[in-house]
């Protein structure tokens, strides 16, 4: 996969065709396969002040019947690190395509930066930083040269300070060694550090990044998460898709789930947890019923059982009850303890239990 970047109107963006090679257009240019403009008012209520994104009832059918996204309502809260999860070919892609204006909804709206799009894309895209799939970097350039290229093709940019601009963005990926590199000497991973760069060049109100951590070593991916919550903690909204549930729970805030083009939970993380019900406190004992009795003793919920050998496992829903205490209890009633954790769900059991399926990512 290679990848590309908007970050301002001159910039170029990708898109594939049904056949699924990729070309190239102008960022807001109307994609080849359009066929029917957006039309009626985003909803009766005005899209939330409070919301970097907004899309109600966005759909995209592509050429053949096939529906990649299916009436999507989605609210991405200003300054959070939002997580669009789901599975390959789930939608994802599709969906960040109509924002930037790669690709023109068959129905509903969508705006970004409280401005409608494609008609405000203009005034939008010099204030969002966006990753996504395509080629946009010139081979035989080097990756400070690409940045430069983009950065003067920016009407916003001043050209006096791209240079400072260019070697900040190659710094803050890491890039700054390679800088003077080739391009086509890129690994894939350079290439994604230098689209995050690239989408990193000017301050940014909104970053649109579509999996970007595709292709990197684990080193990597621990950084662009690292550059994910840093950009986020200076005001930047990050809207993130990822088919990984573990990525998506280190960096994000809030989390939409796709799942066949429709969403089927959009929550601030912490609710999304809450919903796969409450953290429990395991106790590993070869004293199973005075365990069990101290925890219903502290009016712990839902005490089982698991009989083990040498050990049971008793465990029950923490509630309100330090932990701390639970162990002091134990203690002080002459259980013997050999094991003691608290476990939460994790988004994969949320998963599970809203959908009722498992998280296949060959979907
Ligand atoms: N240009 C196109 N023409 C026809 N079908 C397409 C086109 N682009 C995407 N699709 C189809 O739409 C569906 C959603 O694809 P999309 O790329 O949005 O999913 P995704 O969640 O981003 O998956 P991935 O992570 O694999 O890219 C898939 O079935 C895909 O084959």
């Amino acid at each position: 996969m290679s990848t590309q970047t908007t970050g301002g109107p001159p910039l170029l963006a990708g898109d594939r065709d049904p056949a699924g090679a990729a070309r190239t257009a102008p960022a807001g240019a109307a994609p080849s396969e359009d066929r029917s403009p957006v039309s009626g008012p985003l909803g009766t209520a005005p899209a939330p002040d409070d919301c970097s994104i907004v899309t109600r009832g966005l759909t995209k059918r592509f050429r053949g019947g096939r529906v990649a996204v299916d009436d999507l309502d989605l609210a991405v809260p200003r300054g959070s690190v939002f997580g669009f999860l789901g599975p390959n070919g789930s939608g994802k892609t599709t969906t960040i395509r109509m924002l930037l204006g790669l690709v023109t909804p068959t129905s509903g709206r969508c705006e970004v930066l409280g401005e409608s799009i494609p008609a405000g894309l203009p005034a939008v895209l010099p204030r969002v930083g966006a990753l996504v799939e395509g080629p946009a970097f010139h081979p035989y350039l080097s990756g400070e040269a690409n940045l430069l290229r983009l950065d003067a093709a920016d009407p916003t940019a001043d050209p006096r300070t791209a240079r400072e601009r260019v070697g900040l963005a190659l710094a803050r990926v890491g890039l700054s060694a390679a800088a003077r590199k080739r391009y086509r000497a890129y690994s894939l991973g350079m290439r994604q550090r230098l689209a995050l760069a690239a989408a990193l060049l000017g301050p940014r109100d909104l970053l649109i990044l579509d999996e970007p951590t595709n292709g990197l070593d684990p080193q990597g991916t621990r950084e662009v998460r690292a550059l994910i919550r840093e950009v986020a903690a200076e005001g930047t909204t990050v809207f993130v898709s990822s088919h990984l549930l573990a990525e998506v729970e280190q960096m994000c805030s809030h989390i939409a789930v796709m799942r066949s083009g429709r969403l089927v939970a959009q929550e601030p993380i912490a609710e999304f947890r809450r919903a796969g019900g409450p953290p429990r406190v395991t106790v590993e004992t070869p004293d199973a019923a005075a365990a069990a009795e101290v925890l219903r003793g502290l009016g712990l919920a839902a005490v089982r059982t698991a009989v083990g050998a040498p050990d049971a496992v008793v465990s029950a829903d923490l509630g309100d009850v330090p932990t701390e205490r639970i162990c002091a209890e134990l203690v002080a009633r002459g259980v013997a303890v050999r094991g003691l954790a608290v476990c939460r769900p994790s988004l994969e059991d949320v998963f599970v239990r809203l959908t009722g399926e498992g998280f296949d990512v060959d979907g």
